[in-house]
């Protein structure tokens, strides 16, 4: 049997805080400070116990290169059309980065127009945002290193290839949007944040403002042309189809924004502060912009439609008992998303038990013109500008990578051909099968889980099982090609199973508001009610039992084992968010109050201190240990700042780790030149994939076959 001697870190007793009359300690506070020597030392003391325990894996090249040679098949995106090009991400497999290539013609071979492998050695700098101008003669791309949120903005002459020589920093959670004169272009900024900003810090991201840009000059020249005085406000800008309105949709947290328009003339500058009218100045619904034909603007909302619906909104005259549902919401459908085309069409994608339908509606009567035939999966991408009759869109599901369709709209028909299809090298899918199936939550809840196994699998209780879940953030977990997940159900001779339980959006606001504030109880109680239905059902046992789960789903994973540790055999946690009375504190945590409440507020603070991780390790009783965990971060990840995971792997080894019936490791792996996962360069990928698997392996005792 294993056992560890864990570090032992300062311990603070003196660290306490008083919330509403409860005194909470917080004795490694100090681990919050990024850069300081004793964060430093506890850091490289974690991994001088991780990263043996990691190699000492027998399997470890085995599975790497299992994974690699799994990850190793061409990539191709939609293509997209600016000006009278062609556009495509392209991967020839295992690149760090995917790159853009620019085509005269659907079909020729095209040509290299940004490679971002060209930025680094390592691949760690990532193309992270694009936006052409309308002529498609300039091409702004935005550039993130080292896995961060932050954002440096640059332009490139596409006829000559060459950049413009200014380049845009401190951006971060920006939308970008370019003036009809090809010349101004619309941004969000935190231009005014002091101190270190390359997202190794955790400074709270505060007063983004909106600016605009006059190609070919100095960013020292921007004008900042919207400000609101909420510093926790975040600016999305959008310049209208017709190029005439300005429409800014500010956001607070994570969901519901106001929407306020300015008029624009095309062929002017802008020197001074935008004129905004406002439409909706509370923050009661979501509304995104979808298109507009003259003043009347179309928006995807979920007011008074948890499903969502379209609704028109009369610019002239915006006042809500004006408003007009242009598409009625849906009662069982969630209406996902939507993309305008053909000048008079809307393609409209519902989600209908977590799997997408898509449709065409007219733009002017939302009358119902065609139902695509689709598989069981995802619509990952739909491309094509409002006034081209083509459009691209991209489809994938669990053993299908991704199919690239082209639809031409010519006379009346609407003409659909496969353009390009993924194909995985070495992976016979016809070897996996995939279902849905429905279990009860504790209230009775029907929660979908996907599952993927091998055919003809024996349910006698013997196989390792990994289970995956988010549940947060009306986020949509619908099937998806993984390449890791496939190598668990294959080489593993796993199951894997994906859980929609409650916060998410599968089944519109009703599932997400089922797992937010008072709610978020349900989705901890959702998933650990899926590895009791995956155990009752005899696809594995408590002790082959791995939940993982990332950032929110982190929170789900460090959760779980401490509410219900005898039903895990591991726990994979990956940038969790795991200190919930303080989350707020950091970078842009103060967003995800829409979620899950704030410690500041004493109701919230009531049900944020009975399941936040950190302040929930429990001794299990009778003998029970925890699950062999791994915590993963990374030292620029300013998303979810490392402070989470360092503070509850501290807290987890010192409370549980001494314990003589603690045989199971709980460990830390904590990456550096990475972030949040967004632009993380494939070697990173499948280094982390494999030392999961590693981690799995050792501590589950699972062979691994090739
Ligand atoms: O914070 C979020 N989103 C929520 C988020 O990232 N969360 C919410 C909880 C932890 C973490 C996660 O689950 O990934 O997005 C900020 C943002 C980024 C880019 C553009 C605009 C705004």
């Amino acid at each position: 049997t294993m056992s560890f001697n864990y570090p032992k870190p300062p311990r603070s007793e003196t660290c306490k805080e008083n919330f509403f009359g409860t005194e909470v300690s917080d004795p490694y506070r100090w681990l919050e400070d990024p850069d300081s020597d004793e964060t430093r030392s506890f850091v490289n003391a974690q991994n001088l116990i991780t990263r043996p325990f990691l190699d000492s894996c027998p399997y470890k090249e085995s599975i790497k290169s299992r994974i690699t040679n799994l990850w190793n098949y061409p990539k191709h995106s939609a293509p997209t059309k600016h000006g009278n090009k062609y556009y495509q991400y392209r991967n020839t497999g295992i690149q760090n980065q995917s790159v853009l290539f620019v085509q005269n013609t659907l079909f020729d071979k095209g040509e290299i127009f940004l490679d971002p492998n060209a930025f680094s050695e390592d691949g760690t700098v990532a193309l992270s945002a694009t936006c052409f101008s309308e002529d498609g003669n300039t091409f702004a791309y935005g550039l993130s290193s080292s896995g961060s949120d932050w954002v440096e903005i640059r332009f490139k002459n596409v006829i000559t290839g060459e950049d413009y020589s200014e380049i845009l920093k401190k951006i971060k959670y920006s939308s970008m949007s370019w003036m009809h004169d090809n010349k101004g272009f619309f941004y969000g900024g935190y231009l005014n944040q002091v101190g270190k900003a390359d997202g190794s810090e955790t400074t709270s991201s505060e007063n983004q403002r909106l600016y605009y840009h006059e190609l070919g000059t100095d960013q020292s020249q921007d004008v900042e042309v919207v400000e609101f005085e909420d510093k926790e406000l975040r600016m999305g800008g959008h310049v209208s189809h017709c190029g005439e309105y300005l429409i800014v949709t500010p956001i607070k947290g994570c969901k519901n924004n106001l929407v306020y328009f300015a008029r624009i003339d095309p062929n002017k500058t802008i020197t001074k502060k935008l004129e905004l009218t406002p439409v909706v100045t509370n923050f009661e619904a979501d509304y995104e912009y979808v298109t507009n034909i003259g003043s009347k603007f179309l928006f995807r909302t979920n007011k008074d439609a948890l499903n969502y619906k379209i609704v028109a909104i009369d610019f002239n005259n915006p006042v809500e008992s004006e408003w007009e549902d242009l598409i009625e919401e849906n009662p069982k459908d969630v209406l996902d998303y939507i993309h305008v085309i053909n000048n008079t069409m809307l393609v409209v994608c519902y989600l209908k038990d977590v799997k997408h339908t898509m449709h065409i509606f007219d733009l002017k009567t939302g009358i119902k013109l065609h139902d695509f035939k689709l598989d069981m999966g995802t619509i990952y991408a739909i491309t094509g500008k409002r006034y081209y009759n083509e459009m691209f869109y991209s489809f994938g599901s669990f053993l299908t990578p991704n199919k690239i369709y082209r639809v031409e709209f010519t006379d009346g028909q609407i003409k659909e051909e496969l353009y390009h299809e993924t194909k995985v090298g070495n992976l016979d899918s016809s070897m996996f099968e995939t279902k849905q199936v429905f279990y009860k939550s504790r209230d009775g809840t029907d929660i979908p889980m996907f599952i993927i196994n091998k055919k003809g699998i024996v349910r006698d209780g013997s196989m390792p099982c990994l289970l995956y879940g988010y549940g947060g953030f009306n986020v949509n977990l619908t099937p998806s090609f993984g390449v890791s997940r496939l190598v668990f159900v294959n080489n593993f001779n796993g199951i894997y199973a994906l859980a929609n339980i409650r916060g998410g959006g599968e089944y519109g606001d009703k599932w997400h508001n089922g797992g937010r504030f008072e709610n978020k109880q349900n989705c901890f109680d959702d998933f650990q009610h899926a590895a009791k239905y995956l155990i009752e059902e005899k696809y594995t046992r408590a002790d082959k039992l791995t939940i993982q789960g990332g950032s929110n789903g982190g929170l789900l994973i460090a959760a779980c084992i401490n509410q219900a540790p005898e039903l895990f055999g591991a726990a994979i946690c990956q940038v969790g968010v795991l200190d919930m009375l303080r989350y707020h504190k950091f970078t842009i945590g103060y967003a995800w109050k829409t979620d899950y409440g704030c410690s500041e507020e004493e109701e919230q603070f009531k049900y944020l201190y009975k399941y936040s991780p950190l302040h929930n390790i429990t001794i299990p009783k009778d003998g029970v240990q925890y699950p062999a965990t791994l915590l993963l971060t990374a030292d620029h990840d300013d998303r979810v700042v490392p402070l989470h995971s360092l503070k509850f792997i501290a807290e987890l080894q010192t409370k549980i780790g001494s314990f003589p019936q603690q045989k199971n490791p709980l460990m830390i792996r904590i990456e550096t030149k990475a972030g949040h996962g967004a632009g993380k360069p494939i070697a990173k990928i499948i280094d982390e994939e494999t030392e999961v698997f590693c981690f799995i392996s050792k501590a589950l005792d699972l062979p691994f076959s090739e």
